[in-house]
């Protein structure tokens, strides 16, 4: 029993080792059941008892009882090799135990997310992905493209430089730019009511201010009075657009062009006073 074993396991070895053995193709272990096929014509020629006391000598081995074309280690010993040593797995009948195992199945990237564009411009660059985000609304994005601000920023003297418009904005001169208007609502010292102290405007006062003949332009807005005169420079729809609500309440044209502009902020420093029913008495020298 135990030679058995040992020649079995002995044999895949030795037989490679031999010079003559296993050259016809077949699996190893085959070589020795080939003579014995042959024992007519081989056994007369040469003296090669070695070779047949080698197949004699294994005469349980189980390959050479006819068994020549596969020698499936299952029909082997059953108790050797184990059932899980490598010996046994090699010829298994599964070939792809000794392939490389398969490659991982990796998940696909994540789809990129789509890109915002809210047609502020071209799609983002690399350049334009550097930029600082901002989750606020769009007018608070900063200038649309094509804006007078975004054509003077990008004028290499200082000057504006003149583009086709498609929102109406006109060219304002120099020292003009909302900018600048901020800076100059800023300034204590700049006095941009062209009144003193807070005044209470009948709605014929106010129709009265429409900016010519030498009067300002007021405009009212939710019950306030406004004076807009300091600020048509400064208007980036332009001062004939402005004019359209001098001497009258301005709620309706300003919404209707720029919903998102907040006047009040703009013109906080330009506020004249608050508009009174015609029945009260109308501010001393309005008229
Ligand atoms: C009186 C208070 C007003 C203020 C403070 C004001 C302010 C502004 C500002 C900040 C812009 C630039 C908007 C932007 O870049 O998105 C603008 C544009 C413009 N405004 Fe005014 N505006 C006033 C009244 C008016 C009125 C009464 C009209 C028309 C009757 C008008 C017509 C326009 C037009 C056509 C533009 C350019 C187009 C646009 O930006 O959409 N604005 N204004």
């Amino acid at each position: 029993m135990s030679w058995n074993l040992f020649s079995s396991w002995l044999q895949p070895s030795s037989l490679d080792t031999k010079p003559d053995s296993g050259t016809d193709g077949q699996p190893n272990g085959h070589a020795p059941a080939v003579t014995i096929t042959n024992p007519d014509k081989e056994n007369e020629k040469t003296p090669k008892a070695e070779v047949s006391k080698t197949t004699e000598g294994v005469p349980t081995f189980s390959l050479s009882d006819g068994d020549n074309t596969t020698s499936s280690p299952e029909t082997e010993t059953p108790s050797f090799p184990a059932l899980n040593s490598a010996q046994r797995a090699k010829p298994s009948n599964s070939p792809n135990r000794m392939a490389p195992p398969p490659a991982p199945t990796l998940m696909p990237p994540p789809a990129r997310p789509a890109t915002i564009n809210r047609g502020l411009g071209p799609p983002p660059s690399t350049a334009s992905s550097l930029r600082l985000p901002s989750t606020g609304p769009l007018p608070n994005r900063g200038p649309p493209a094509g804006s007078q601000q975004r054509v003077s920023s990008l004028s290499p003297n200082g000057t504006a430089v003149s583009v086709p418009n498609p929102r109406g904005k006109v060219l304002l001169s120099p020292g003009h730019s909302p900018m600048d208007w901020a800076a100059l609502t800023k300034s204590s010292s700049a006095d941009l009511t062209g009144v003193k102290g807070f005044q209470r405007v009948t709605p014929s006062q106010l129709k009265k201010m429409t900016g010519r003949k030498g009067k300002p332009a007021w405009s009212s807005w939710q019950g306030k009075v406004y004076n807009i005169t300091p600020y048509l420079p400064f208007h980036p729809g332009g001062e004939a657009e402005l004019m359209k609500a001098a001497g009258r309440d301005g709620a309706k044209l300003f919404m209707d062009v720029h919903p998102w502009v907040n006047w009040e902020n703009m013109l906080g420093a330009c506020l004249v006073g608050v508009l009174v029913p015609e029945e009260e008495s109308p501010l001393e020298g309005l008229d």
